[in-house]
């Protein structure tokens, strides 16, 4: 997995490059114009596009005078430079890059001192060198004006590291002035705040250009924020031995669904059956039971009435319970709420009407087995720990909230953040706007369970679950990726990930 780093941190990286490499500083400036180039000619690979290259008087502002250079270099030939000259301050390796740039013939370079000097843009991209992530304070002034002119223009925006105004780590404020980039080309790490929701307005898309910092001095920076990756899929998920046989890979029981709200239990159901488990059981009222037998055959039943479950539960033979999806928060529900927790103190996974029922009756979150998983969307989240302004601060209660109880947290959104009881957040990378329709969560929950059957540690089991609950949504391809499409894929992915 990848370590995730604040932008202070990402200087420390800098400066430990440049000392253990013994370069200088605008080598590595150079590294990175590189590297931002090369993804650059390979987005908008027209060498007759028009680019205006918008440039602050720091370090990022010295990348887009590299940037400049090297895209000439590159063929592009219809390249204007504006330097914002907001502050007297300008960084040596601007003042280096400045210097280089000048010695171009055919370049147009203009000094800005206010915003409204800018004239007419004629050109049909930008580049946004303005300011990195430097970025101290909202934008103001000259600043605020130059941005909102250029927001203002409608053009495609592809900012260089980060876009202006937008902060590396929490996020944006609201009310204040930020770049809308097409594109940010981020160097080394996407920013925190790319992974979360408050960058949406900002920017459309990322990609991460790797310019050399060192990677074992990033890995081992202290800090909870890493990015999930393929492999650590790959590392963890078990190849199915010769030999193996239904008992291999547990019994997981799915406590879910209503009358009205069978769809949750026969989609929770059906993704634990799809991801593995050696044998499910659903947990459902007597009128479920004919959907269940006619869709799930595979499935075993566990009918329960009103008055809650049979006696004659043996809780024992179950490896790992998942309990919530469909189940509403009625007086019965609550009651078999009560039943599963006093009776099975393996951990469970927890979502939907379970974690709702748990807000409600906060003092049952001390019943929960240590090492359960708990998989709220925000609304459940803030139900369960409190109303949050923004999304730093639900990264902030998460991670108390893992280590105090000793559970996972998987926080469901397009980059999934999963907390452990170690204290660690991890972001997950997959997942598609097609997957936003109802039964989605069903599905995840019905997959972690699985995992937890069949004996992975509860974390694990979040990380694979959340992983291929994601990468088997972008496999379905469609405008529209349905739970039950998801599911299908399951097998097959997950086979190509354990091969
Ligand atoms: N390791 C890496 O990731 C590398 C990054 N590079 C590039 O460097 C920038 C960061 O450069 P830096 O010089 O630190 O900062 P900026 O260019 O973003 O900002 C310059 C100065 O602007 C001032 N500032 C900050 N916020 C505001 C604001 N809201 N309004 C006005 N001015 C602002 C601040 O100076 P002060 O004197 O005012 O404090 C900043 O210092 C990074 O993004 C990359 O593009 C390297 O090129 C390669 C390695
Ligand atoms: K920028």
């Amino acid at each position: 997995m990848q370590k995730l780093l604040t932008a202070k941190q990402m200087r420390d990286a800098d400066s430990f490059t440049i000392a253990s490499k013994s370069i200088f500083s605008a080598d590595l400036m150079e590294e990175a114009s590189h590297a931002f180039v090369k993804i650059f000619t390979e987005e908008f690979p027209d060498r007759s596009l028009r680019v205006s290259v918008y440039c602050g008087t720091g370090n990022n502002g010295g990348d887009g005078l590299a940037i400049s250079r090297l895209l000439m270099q590159a063929g592009y030939h219809d390249i204007k430079v504006m330097i914002a000259r907001f502050s007297a301050n300008s960084t040596d390796d601007f003042e280096i890059n400045f210097r280089r740039l000048r010695e171009f013939q055919n370049i147009r370079i203009q000094e800005l001192r206010s915003a409204v000097e800018c004239g007419a843009e004629t050109s049909d991209l930008i580049i946004d060198a303005l300011l990195g992530s430097g970025l101290n304070k909202p934008l103001s002034g000259e600043w605020e004006k130059l941005v909102t002119w250029l927001n203002s223009l409608h053009k495609t925006i592809v900012s260089v590291d980060i876009p202006t105004g937008l902060p590396a780590e929490e996020g944006a404020g609201s009310g204040h002035a930020i770049l809308h980039a097409r594109l940010a080309i981020s160097f080394q790490r996407p920013k925190l705040s790319f992974l979360l929701p408050g960058s949406a307005p900002y920017l459309d898309r990322f990609r991460v250009a790797d310019i050399g910092l060192d990677d074992d001095f990033i890995q081992n920076c202290e800090g909870p924020y890493y990015l999930l990756e393929e492999n650590d899929i790959r590392e963890r998920l078990i190849h199915r031995a010769a030999f193996s046989h239904k008992g291999t890979f547990g019994h997981a029981m799915l406590v879910a669904g209503a009358p009205e709200t069978m769809g949750a239990a026969l989609l929770t159901s059906r993704a634990c059956l799809y991801a593995g488990a050696g044998l499910t059981s659903a947990c459902i009222p007597a009128t479920g039971l004919t959907a269940l037998n006619a869709s799930l055959p595979e499935v075993m039943a566990v009918v329960r009435s009103e008055q809650g479950l049979p006696t004659s539960v043996d809780w024992e033979k179950y490896q790992a319970i998942g309990i919530g999806p469909g189940l509403g928060t009625g007086p019965g529900s609550l009651s078999l709420l009560r039943v599963v927790l006093k009776n099975f103190h393996k951990p469970i996974v927890l979502d939907a009407d379970a974690l709702n029922l748990i807000a409600h009756n906060y003092e049952l979150i001390q019943q929960v087995p240590e090492h359960s998983v708990l998989t709220p969307h925000m609304k459940e989240f803030d139900r369960l720990f409190g109303d949050h302004q923004d999304w730093w601060s639900r990264i902030e209660t998460g991670i108390d909230r893992a280590t105090t109880l000793g559970c996972t947290i998987v926080l469901k959104n397009r980059y999934t953040i999963i907390f452990t009881p170690q204290g660690m957040c991890l972001f997950n990378p997959t997942g598609t706007p097609a997957m936003a329709t109802g039964g989605s969560g069903d599905a995840l929950t019905g997959i972690i369970t699985s995992f937890l059957a069949q004996g992975y540690e509860p974390h694990e089991a979040a990380f694979i679950g959340t992983y291929v609950h994601g990468a088997a949504g972008e496999r379905v391809r469609g405008y529209v990726a349905t739970p039950s499409q998801l599911i299908d894929e399951l097998p097959l992915l997950m086979k190509e990930l354990a091969d």
